[in-house]
């Protein structure tokens, strides 16, 4: 790996040659709308990507150069207009939901809440001297949470007491019995942050009755000025849509939403109970060893990252931050998309998949992935207004699998941002046009299967195949219209040749070990725990649930009810006697009965052999308990 500090010397506009940098630059997008405080909290100098490129190898932790896009500020507006922008002003549901439901109090508050404005700052602390070249180096490779804890001054970013219960803020079919994330699970021992990104920290969790059973806790964080309600509002909306999509084999399963009490690892919040990655695919990128790694095997990766997508699309759901950081290595050498904190419904309806695409706009994803259309509306490069055109958002997904593609390929970034300030962008669209003019005049027709460009081409000389080459080429098409879709992708027939040693066909809900629940607390109004031991009655969601029915969009389009509306959820057994019982504390349950106790079956469905986790274990050392953020700490 090359060290971070010659990076700045290796680092040029026209070529990259270590993908080291690739963490800091795979910034989020702000939105051109909202960066006014970013500007002055995290302005980055012109010279950024030059003079900052040394840091940036040192301090090449998601959470230090990340920068959190600000269309948050209202996650769940869903409106029917046609542009879904990455902006909280766009997004602001003057207009009736999708859904019909009419305007109600709720509605106002929404209104109100989607004016405020929230900016990213991956510590969460939005004191006026923050911006990311004031927070020190280590602080940057290890974020102290300590200082969370000081809740008297009003720019701490900590949640309100009480901690409002996640089922408030979930659909009925995503609720749960258990919201307390320490009446099943305990922090493991080794106290150790796995992960973490711009608004969340990443810690092992142990199940409490099972104590090999280890989970990922990914804790949230508030960003800057993020209020209470906006903060329940995105987390739980990238809950749902976490939740939507697990079970499948090519996405890290999300189980639970849960309350996360203050404790030495932690301050109080929600957090995701998550199955456990090894390690993410930027982690296994960056190692000098992956030079070595056999072409095969990089396609095979590509593969399932892109059988990942083309689930996400088939339900309705753009990922929108494809990039190697988000792809996590399941401890079976599966590669599973994570964190689809930007993700969202890209139809009209999210519930009619027939129903028109909506458009996006403004800033979304991050630079070295995110396509020339997204690029446009930075504001900082002043580009005609005109270009700034909404877009489709799974385009910029595909974009992403190309940009991704040449990364494995190539060993490195290919540009680092696609936009015409950039002289390899710029240079890897004169060599698109003229391989196009020269070479083959319909490369960008559909169903043109002739092989892409070839060795002469910078960016296609490592590929070995010109059928490679023209897939990734034609993913990272900086024409929109022209751009491979995720059904191209797959129409592809070197693409359909590409074999992977993991069967999609395998439903991930029986392979995946999942979390015992066996006891749930609640406070009553007079702060009483009320535990429940959940039996096999119990374990049938509730029949008579407190909460109105509602949907998906309807809960993330609304605020919650009040504190005092709903009580907890009644469980009962099957005489219908009520399982209850009133306690100071939480009472340890017998080891009877699971709710999702689903014993793991056999084998991680391979079909064909290869050895990606025998690569990054060679390539990485004994490392399987250290994360990608620590690995590139320590390097
Ligand atoms: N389930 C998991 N198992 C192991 N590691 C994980 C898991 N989830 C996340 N991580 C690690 O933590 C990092 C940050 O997680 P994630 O990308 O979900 O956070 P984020 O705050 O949404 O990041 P970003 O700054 O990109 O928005 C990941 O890149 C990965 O290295």
């Amino acid at each position: 790996m090359t060290a971070p500090s010659n990076q700045s010397k290796k680092i040029s506009q026209q070529s990259i040659s270590s993908v080291s940098a690739l963490k800091f630059f795979g910034k989020k997008l702000l939105s051109s709308k909202h960066e006014t405080k970013l500007k002055k909290k995290a302005s980055l100098p012109a010279d950024f990507h030059s003079a900052s490129a040394a840091k940036s190898g040192a301090s090449s932790s998601k959470s230090s150069s990340s920068l959190k896009i600000s269309h948050l500020s209202n996650p769940f507006a869903h409106t029917t207009a046609s542009t879904c922008s990455s902006s909280g002003a766009a997004r602001i549901p003057s207009t009736p939901r999708a859904n019909g439901h009419s305007s109600t109090p709720r509605n106002v508050s929404i209104t109100k809440l989607s004016n405020e404005r929230i900016v990213y700052n991956p510590y969460g602390v939005s004191t006026a001297g923050t911006s990311l070249s004031s927070v020190s180096t280590s602080a940057k490779k290890n974020p102290d949470l300590g200082f969370y804890l000081h809740d008297g001054d009003s720019n701490i970013r900590m949640l309100p007491i009480p901690i409002v219960d996640p089922n408030e803020y979930l659909p009925d079919a995503m609720k749960e019995i258990s919201v307390q994330m320490s009446d099943n699970f305990v922090f493991d021992d080794e106290n150790k942050t796995i992960g973490w990104g711009g608004s969340c920290e990443v810690r092992k969790v142990r199940s409490k009755f099972r104590k090999k059973d280890v989970f990922a806790l990914k804790k949230l964080n508030m960003i800057y000025d993020e209020t209470p309600e906006k903060f329940y509002k995105r987390c739980s909306k990238e809950f749902i849509i976490a939740k939507q999509l697990s079970g499948h084999v090519h996405i890290t399963n999300t189980f639970l939403l849960v309350k996360v009490p203050t404790t030495v690892y932690t301050t109080r919040g929600w957090g995701f109970v998550m199955e456990l990655g090894l390690r993410d695919l930027f982690a296994m990128i960056q190692r000098s060893g992956w030079r070595n790694v056999a072409l095969a095997e990089k396609f095979c990766i590509f593969k399932q990252v892109a059988r990942g997508v083309k689930f996400c699309h088939d339900q309705g759901i753009a990922h929108r931050d494809i990039k190697p950081e988000n792809v996590l290595l399941s401890p079976d050498g599966v590669c599973k998309l994570t964190d689809f904190g930007i993700s969202d419904w890209y139809h009209k309806d999210p519930h009619d998949l027939t129903s028109p695409v909506k458009q996006c706009a403004g800033m979304i994803g991050s630079p070295p992935y995110a396509p020339p259309e997204v690029m446009y509306y930075d504001s900082k490069k002043h580009y005609d207004p005109q270009l700034q055109q909404p877009y489709d958002p799974r385009a910029l997904d595909c974009y992403g699998l190309g940009i991704i593609l040449m990364t494995l390929v190539n060993n490195t970034l290919p540009f680092m941002e696609s936009c015409s300030f950039d002289s390899g962008f710029r240079d890897y669209c004169s060599a698109y046009e003229n391989f196009e003019r020269v070479h083959n005049r319909s490369f960008r027709n559909r169903g043109n299967y002739r092989p892409g460009p070839g060795t002469e081409y910078h960016l296609a000389r490592n590929f070995q195949s010109g059928h490679a080459a023209r897939v990734a080429w034609r993913l990272a098409d900086p024409a929109i219209v022209t751009r491979y879709t995720i059904l191209d992708l797959f129409e592809d027939p070197w693409f359909q040749g590409v074999e992977t040693c993991v069967d999609d066909a395998v439903d991930d809900r029986v392979t995946c070990k999942k979390p015992i629940i066996k006891t749930t607390t609640y406070e009553n109004p007079r702060g009483f725990h009320i535990a429940a031991t959940t039996t096999a009655a119990a374990t049938a969601k509730p029949t008579s649930n407190p909460f109105p029915i509602r949907s998906m969009v309807d809960i993330a389009g609304s605020s919650p009810a009040p504190a005092t509306a709903p009580p907890p959820l009644a469980r009962s057994n099957n005489s219908g006697e009520a399982l209850f019982t009133l306690c100071e504390t939480p009472p340890r349950l017998p080891d009877k009965h699971t709710l999702h106790g689903k014993r793991r079956t056999a084998s991680p469905h391979r079909t064909l052999v290869h050895h990606h986790l025998n690569i990054t274990d060679s390539v990485v050392g004994n490392s399987s308990s250290i994360a990608p953020s620590q690995l590139l700490a320590s390097t």
